[in-house]
């Protein structure tokens, strides 16, 4: 028999991306609540505590409360939304963070999918942390675009709706306050938060985040190679993450990844300089969200992680 997935917010952006992905995937069987009881509290605790594994693509207080819901010990949920991403006992559903972070993902009951712009942030970085080419004090920032569906149902009925798109690109987070920074600098283990600059373009999906980094001043001036070779070896046995080359590229596009589940990484610089860019695309819906979900669950099932997904 099927192992069950039940997907609390299945009509939303994020859900309907993992209801699309688990059909194509075809191993659990995904229950959803019809329209009339979606929202009934009744009818989602009867469903969080039926099924086998829970994916919350919910806003934050109805994910919190959602677990509150759950009062049995064998449900395993994994949460889409920001609520649980630097809480105790959670964890971190980024599987190629460290070399062990898949395996406590798999033996796992409470997993918390990374925030969109994190996943290519704490991508870029983290093996570069590890390595002690950037120190845990360094001053970070990191500037990153999103497609509008980044902004849920919300942001889609803005940009689609009947005055048209507000703008072509507008940035946000101006009080560097966003919602991403704690887990950033958590799973980063940086000391101090780093500047995030997210802005959001008139695409629907896909993602682009850049590190810039003053390799000139790093303690041990690290090369643009020596910063590709870390990243390169630490996604070696990856299926999602790769490293492409960056000579001959003059430009990366938001829609690099969008589409699909993979995320990709690139070294751009100049050595003269010592200044490099780290350059990661995804598609905010894909590893972003629903594909890392996916990914996680098949993890957590003991599947090969890419099933189902597209790459
Ligand atoms: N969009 C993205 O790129 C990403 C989103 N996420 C996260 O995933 C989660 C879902 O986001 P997203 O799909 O974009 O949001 P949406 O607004 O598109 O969808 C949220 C869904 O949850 C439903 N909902 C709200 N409150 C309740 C409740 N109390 N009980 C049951 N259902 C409820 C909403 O119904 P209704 O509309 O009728 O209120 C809606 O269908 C959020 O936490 C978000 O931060 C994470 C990574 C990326
Ligand atoms: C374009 C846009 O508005 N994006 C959202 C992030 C989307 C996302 O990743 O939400 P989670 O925190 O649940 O991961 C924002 O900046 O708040």
């Amino acid at each position: 028999m099927k192992q069950s997935v039940f997907i609390d917010g299945g009509v939303g952006t994020t859900g309907l991306e993992i209801v699309e992905r688990l059909t194509r995937h075809g191993g659990f069987e995904i229950v959803r609540l019809d329209e009339a009881r979606r929202k009934d509290a009744d009818a989602r605790k009867e469903a969080l505590n039926d099924a086998d594994f829970v994916i919350l693509c919910l806003p934050d207080d109805a994910a919190r409360e959602a677990v509150t819901m759950i009062d049995n010990d064998k449900t395993r949920v994994i949460d889409a939304s920001t609520a649980h991403r630097v809480a105790e006992g959670w964890v971190y559903g980024l599987p190629e963070l460290e070399p062990d972070q898949a395996d406590r993902i798999a033996g796992a009951s409470r997993v918390a999918n990374p925030g969109c712009y994190p996943t290519g942030f704490l991508a870029l970085v983290r093996p570069l942390i590890r390595l002690g080419l950037i120190p845990a004090d360094w001053p970070l920032s990191v500037n990153a675009t999103s497609g509008y569906s980044g902004g849920g149902r919300s942001m889609i009925a803005e940009f689609e709706g009947e005055g048209g798109p507000p703008s072509a690109f507008r940035n946000y987070g101006l009080s560097l306050a966003h919602k991403h920074v704690p887990e950033m600098q958590k799973h980063a283990r940086l000391e101090h938060p780093p500047i995030f600059q997210p802005a959001v373009a008139d695409t629907y999906r896909g993602m682009l985040v850049e590190v810039p980094l003053a390799l000139h001043a790093l303690p041990r001036k690290p090369s643009l190679a020596a910063c590709e070779k870390a990243l390169t070896d630490a996604y070696a046995g990856s299926a999602l993450v790769h490293v492409e080359p960056s000579e001959g590229v003059s430009a990366i596009m938001i829609e690099a990844d969008a589409g699909t589940d993979r995320m990709t990484l690139r070294v751009f610089g100049n050595e003269e300089r010592g200044q490099a860019r780290l350059i990661a695309t995804l598609d905010n819906l894909g590893k972003g969200a629903a594909g890392a979900a996916v990914q996680n669950l098949n993890l957590m099932a003991g599947l090969d992680p890419a099933t189902g997904l597209t790459l």
